[in-house]
């Protein structure tokens, strides 16, 4: 039987609709944004900054003059004053050179970047549509930087239609994001035992959305009743799997797994949030600003990320599925006690979960330790 058009729209639900539209963009295709669902509004054609090329940005012209939007922090970095928008509507430079250097920070000393930059100055519903298109790349983990075009009110429908292209709306962005923190299911759930903590089991946890799984490992035989001991573990595949000195990761990860062991059970969270939540690339951008000495808080401002990009409704949401309400939380970091307590959470005790630095990982524990307020 063939399947209606009316099945198939009851199932593209707003948090699926987003991802896919973040696929198209990592795959460098324009994506629409509209102001609401529905005909009228406001709307705006966007493309990755990073993957404007020549060809692109000459087909993006073809449809109205283009303008950069960069985040707050990148243009806080930049001196670009402003009317305190989240995102910043910047004329468009000639070339997909000067537009790739105003989002990726990295060829800074090699090529930069010559200003004065001009500030376009965006109406509310603009600027609605610059903050969901920065939120949209962040979601694609792309650096937060777009060439967007505005589009004329009656347009977006049937251009989109036309040129095979997503339309999504602010709105559904907006609960792509809330949904992040509900609706996560047990996909699969087995025995793991590991390096001292052979009596374990992983469960992984998948978002409604299709959105990247995170895991609980339970070490032992936990029980909901008491406040057992929790690790939060943000993904760290250069520190957990390469073994890189240039972080505390993967002492912290097998030194938690000891410590809940020797304490007769608990919990550790394993969460899809690599490089505190920027994605592994825009992680290795920022070492790669690190190398020419900027730290760890800086490196992450430059490219337009927050300082921290994770959320705690994933974490907290897991432990809810599995019955854990009151914990003991190994971290020396207060925003994760913080975080887990406005979820929901009790933490009755912060463990401190410290390890010996070296010539490597040094200065990048005491910018915690100073400008993140670690307990270090
Ligand atoms: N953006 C960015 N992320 C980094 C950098 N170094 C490590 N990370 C990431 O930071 C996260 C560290 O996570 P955690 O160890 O769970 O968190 P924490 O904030 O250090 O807190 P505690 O270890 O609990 O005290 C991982 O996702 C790493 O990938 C860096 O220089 N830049
Ligand atoms: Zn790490």
């Amino acid at each position: 039987m063939a399947t209606s058009p009316a099945y198939l729209q009851t199932h593209l639900r707003d948090d699926i609709v987003i991802l896919r539209a973040a696929d198209d963009l990592r795959r460098g295709l324009p994506v629409v944004i509209a102001t609401h669902d529905g005909p009228g509004g406001h709307s705006l054609m966007v493309l990755p900054a990073e993957l404007a090329d020549a060809w692109r940005l000459e087909r993006l012209s073809m449809l109205g003059k283009p303008q950069v939007l960069i985040s707050r922090e990148r243009a806080a970095v930049l001196k670009i004053h402003h009317k305190g928008r989240d995102a910043v509507r910047l004329s468009c430079p000639k070339d997909s050179f000067g537009i790739r250097a105003l989002a990726d920070p990295t060829a800074d000393l090699s090529a930069p970047m010559k200003g004065p930059f001009q500030v376009q100055e965006a109406t509310t519903e603009q600027a609605a549509l610059d903050e969901a298109a920065l939120a949209l790349l962040k979601i694609a983990h792309l650096l937060p930087a777009a060439v967007s075009v505005d589009l004329c009110a009656d347009v977006p429908q049937d251009m989109a239609r036309h040129h095979g292209l997503l339309l999504v709306s602010v709105p559904q962005i907006k609960a792509h994001i809330q949904a992040q923190t509900g609706g996560l299911m047990v996909v699969a759930d087995a025995k793991l035992p590991m390096k001292g903590a052979p009596n374990s089991r992983i469960v992984a946890f998948r978002p409604e959305s299709g959105g990247t799984e995170h895991f609980a490992i339970l070490v032992g035989s936990p029980a909901p009743s008491d406040a057992v001991l929790v690790r939060l573990h943000s993904e760290c595949f250069t520190g957990d799997a390469l073994g890189s000195l240039k972080c505390d990761c993967g002492n912290q990860f097998t030194g938690a797994l000891e410590t809940i062991e020797q304490a007769g059970g608990g919990i550790v969270l394993y969460l899809a949030q690599e490089g505190r939540g920027i994605g592994l690339v825009a992680k290795l951008k920022a070492y790669a600003l690190q190398d020419q000495g900027h730290d760890t808080v800086d490196a992450n401002l430059r490219l337009g990320f927050a300082i921290d990009e994770r959320e705690f409704g994933p974490a907290a949401a897991m432990l809810k599925a599995l019955g854990f309400l009151r914990i003991r939380l190994l971290t020396n970091n207060p925003e994760k006690v913080a975080g887990l307590e406005r979820e929901g959470i009790k933490v009755v005790e912060r463990v401190e979960h410290r390890f010996p630095s070296n010539e490597h990982n040094a200065h990048y524990l005491a910018t915690k330790r100073d400008k993140t307020g670690h307990f270090l």
